[in-house]
């Protein structure tokens, strides 16, 4: 209560609050809707009725408003309080005691609860300091029980060590030893570990020394938990953080560290390359490059590849050497690459089969695959993949390829993709030999694969097996029956007859091969079929040739790389791995490959990306053809890259159109280069017409006319149509129009050279050369080229030439000119000018 009586009298002057919303000796009035005034107040000792208490309230509620909650609520209520002041002193009297109650009773509820916030929160501190130290004193009881353990070890080994010792005075005292012995893991870490560990005796000892402990932070906890080293390694983590603060901070003040020394690397740069690719080859980074390639006057981004002179400039310019890699040092040769005899194990055969249509070649896949002994166990549903493996009685395993065909056979093996060992020929016995039959014939002698001869349908009415063997004899097939070493046998797929004897065949032939590959080796593979699926993205079967494919192998296919993500065999189920002679579905591609693509397993994904961008630049240049660049003609944009001449062939008979092709394509050469889009046998159709229209080919007819409608359509379309019957007439046309076609050849003649001895300004933006005539003359308007070190850095025209401010028309050798080049800023003291003028003439193939 006295405390109250200070604090009323206390601040009747002192100006409280921060905003003075009250100056001395004002009151403020308060009405309703939150209207205010202000009333100066007269200050008079004798008359101090009313206005030192008004004022002492109106501070009160200032000095409250601070204290939370229940104060502002009841320390509102007096501010009405000076609302009516009226002149009447009772009223005025009654007014301030009102106030003054009201004040003090709103101190009071304030003061109450802060106290029993006070109390409140000793009485949480005071739980928590029991709990604190409770926490403490088991801590310390179990270090204390640590330690003595400790002492007892290192008595134990002192003791033994006291035993091994031959001499006994050399020897430590046990005691001794055993102190020794208690310290050293905590001298591994701080040299003030001793007295710490002799805490446990203090501990018992006070209160205090808990609470110095306790005051040192988190150390009495984690050290009676972790031992001593928590501590000390804090310290020095501590210790190494600051080390590395300093270091920073020294950096920060300007202070660079030294330098690290540049290395110079030998870099290998393939004929194509990104410049990412290269920059970590350099070891710089690519925004360096490409800023270094914009210098250089070429816009690219890091994606992006370049080529090899490029590439060397750069790598010159960052300090580097260059090695250069020609293709075949990228590309994996695989044909080097022979495994060693003993590493070689045997492996299935991969047959195809071949034959006319509806000669029954499905059927009778579908019929061996039927006596496949694991289709039953597997118990999936055949997979449509492309390839099939199955499993005969005697526990060998033959791969059958589902090829489409005898082209897509060629295709592939024309592609160095030679994956069938065995090619069975069917033969239906009651439609003999077709054309179709001849052409597998054919196909398969040119892939020097052995072939075993399956004459079906020998259930059907009419069927006769022996003509058919006879007329195999006419190409030069001799079957086993017929003294040959072709094996043949008659079978009938839909009665599944004799397919046992097919299959003992395939064995008999897979024996003889000796077929054999390296299982554990980087896994080789030919894609058998590939498409994109939509749910699993590209997909391909592959047949592995040698190796073994696992999943999560790196590889490249084609111009594509790839990480087996799954691996799905032909009954459709997942399989870690396939050996050699197994096709499976690979997942995981980056692209769709092509039928008879190689699957090689490389090193790592960068190794992948090479070759796989090699092969894409490859393929990029068969497809645009490009001629190599004649120096001679570089003026002439034809002769950038060589020119189409497509042509459509048609004749009688298939001889005549192979001849026709290959005369066409002698006449081709770096210029131009014909391009048959289409050559076969028979009479021009709509469909021949059509494609030429596409290409705006003219249609060559060699013994042979279009029909009605073709000639309808080429009329209509502008497509020329010409006929021919003698080969050499055509030849010679041919040339001809190719020679038409490219234009004249432009021949250059040179017609002086000069040396720039000095550059200058000419006009507001243009440069000129002071040049000396070295050879020749020079002539306003000729064709001139601007070589640095050799290098061609512009080609250009001669704008102007002046001699001593006059313009003039030509200057000869030794004088002095200047000169101003078309479009070309790019001069350099030192570099050459050659000038040269250009004749057109008449083009001869
Ligand atoms: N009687 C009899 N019919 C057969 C035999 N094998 C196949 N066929 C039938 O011959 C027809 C053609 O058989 P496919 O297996 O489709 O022949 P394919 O050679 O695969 O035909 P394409 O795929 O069109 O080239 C079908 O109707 C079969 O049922 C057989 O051994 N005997």
């Amino acid at each position: 209560m006295s405390e109250d009586t200070k604090d009323t009298s206390k601040p009747a002057r002192k100006p409280l609050g921060l905003k003075r919303s009250v100056e001395p000796g004002e009151v403020k009035q308060t009405f309703s809707h939150g209207r205010t005034n202000k009333v100066v107040v007269e200050v008079k000792r004798k008359k101090l009725v009313g206005k030192p208490g008004a004022q002492e309230a109106a501070k009160d509620i200032i000095k409250e408003t601070p204290v939370p909650p229940p104060a502002p609520v009841e320390a509102k209520k007096p501010a009405p309080a000076p609302v009516a002041p009226k002149p009447d002193a009772l009223t005025r009297q009654e007014m301030q005691a009102k106030l003054l109650r009201e004040a003090e009773e709103a101190r009071l509820s304030a003061n109450e609860a802060a106290r029993k916030r006070d109390t409140k929160a000793k009485k949480a501190q005071t739980a928590e300091e029991k709990e604190r130290a409770e926490e403490n004193r088991k801590a310390e009881e179990e270090a204390a029980k640590k330690a003595q353990e400790e002492i007892a070890a290192a008595e134990k080994a002192a003791a033994e060590a006291a035993d091994a010792a031959a001499d006994a005075s050399a020897a430590p005292e046990p005691e001794e030893a055993a102190a020794a012995a208690k310290h050293p893991p905590a001298r591994k870490f701080t040299p003030v570990e001793s007295p710490k560990r002799a805490k446990p005796e203090k501990a018992k000892s006070g209160k205090a020394e808990r609470n110095d402990r306790r005051q040192s932070g988190k150390l009495t906890v984690t050290s009676a938990l972790r031992g001593e080293d928590g501590a000390a390694r804090a310290r020095s983590l501590a210790a190494l953080k600051r080390a590395r603060e300093k270091e920073k901070r020294a950096q920060r003040s300007g202070q660079p560290r030294e330098p690290r020394e540049k290395q110079y690397r030998e870099v290998i740069v393939p004929e194509a390359i990104t410049v990412q690719e290269l920059s970590k080859r350099m070891g710089e980074k690519g925004a360096d490059l490409v800023k270094s390639l914009f210098n250089m006057g070429s816009m690219v981004t890091v994606n992006q590849t370049i080529d090899q002179d490029t590439a060397e400039l750069l790598v010159e310019e960052f300090g580097h050497t260059i090695q250069r890699v020609s293709a075949s040092d990228v590309e994996i040769k695989t044909e080097e690459d022979v495994d060693p005899e003993e590493t070689l194990k045997p492996r299935p055969p991969v047959v195809t089969i071949m034959g006319h249509v509806d000669h029954g070649k499905t059927s009778l896949l579908d019929a061996l695959r039927g006596t496949d002994v694991v289709k039953g166990e597997a118990g999936g549903i055949t997979q449509h993949i492309g390839a099939y493996q199955v499993k005969m009685k005697n526990g060998d395993t033959v791969t059958f390829l589902d090829t489409p065909g005898h082209e897509a056979f060629t295709e592939m093996r024309m592609r160095g993709a030679n994956v069938t060992d065995i090619v069975i020929l069917v033969v239906a016995a009651d439609d003999g030999l077709m054309p179709q039959t001849i052409e597998a014939i054919n196909h398969t002698k040119a892939a020097d694969v052995p072939m075993i001869v399956a004459i079906n349908k020998i259930d059907k009415e009419g069927a006769d097996p022996t003509t058919v063997r006879t007329r195999l004899l006419e190409h030069e097939v001799i079957v086993e029956e017929m003294s040959g070493d072709v094996l043949d046998v008659e079978v009938s797929a839909l009665k599944k007859i004799n397919l046992d004897e097919l299959m003992e065949k395939i064995h008999v032939q897979a024996e003889l091969l000796e077929l054999k590959a390296r299982p554990d080796r980087a896994a080789e593979g030919i894609v058998v079929e590939a498409q994109l699926d939509k749910g699993r993205g590209p997909v391909a079967t592959v047949l592995v040739k040698r190796g073994t494919l696992k999943r999560g192998d790196i590889f490249v296919v084609g111009p594509h790389t790839g990480k087996v993500r799954a691996l799905i065999d032909d009954k459709g189920k997942q399989t870690k791995e396939a050996g050699p002679s197994v096709p499976v579905e690979v997942l995981g591609l980056s692209g769709v490959p092509s039928a008879g693509d190689k699957l090689t397993v490389v090193e790592n994904e960068s190794r992948a990306r090479e070759v796989a961008a090699y092969r894409a630049e490859q393929e990029k240049l068969q497809r645009t053809t490009q001629a190599p660049t004649s120096l001679e003609n570089m003026f002439s944009a034809a002769a950038d890259q060589a020119v189409e001449f497509p042509l459509l062939v048609k004749a009688d008979v298939q001889g005549s159109t192979q001849a026709i092709v290959q005369a066409l394509n002698k006449i081709s050469n770096d210029d131009i280069k014909v391009r048959i889009l289409h050559s076969g046998v028979g009479a021009i159709t709509e469909s021949d017409v059509t494609l030429a229209a596409a290409s705006n080919a003219p249609i060559i007819g060699f013994n042979v006319r279009p029909n009605a409608k073709a000639r309808e359509i080429a009329k209509r379309d502008g497509v020329r149509l010409k006929y021919f019957d003698i080969i050499y007439d055509l030849t010679d046309e041919i040339r001809a129009e190719m020679a038409g076609e490219l234009g004249p050849e432009k021949i250059e003649n040179v017609m002086g050279r000069a040396e720039v001895k000095e550059v200058f300004k000419s006009g507001k933006k243009d440069k000129a050369a002071g040049l000396l005539v070295t050879e020749g003359s020079l002539k306003k308007g000729l064709f001139a080229r601007l070589t640095r070190d050799d290098v061609i850095v512009s080609a250009t025209t001669i704008a102007s030439l002046r001699r001593f401010k006059d313009d003039v028309e030509e200057v000869r050798a030794g004088m002095e000119c200047g000169a101003v080049l078309e479009d070309t800023n790019d001069i350099q003291p030192g570099d050459m000018l050659e000038v040269f003028e250009v004749t057109e003439k008449e083009r001869v193939l």
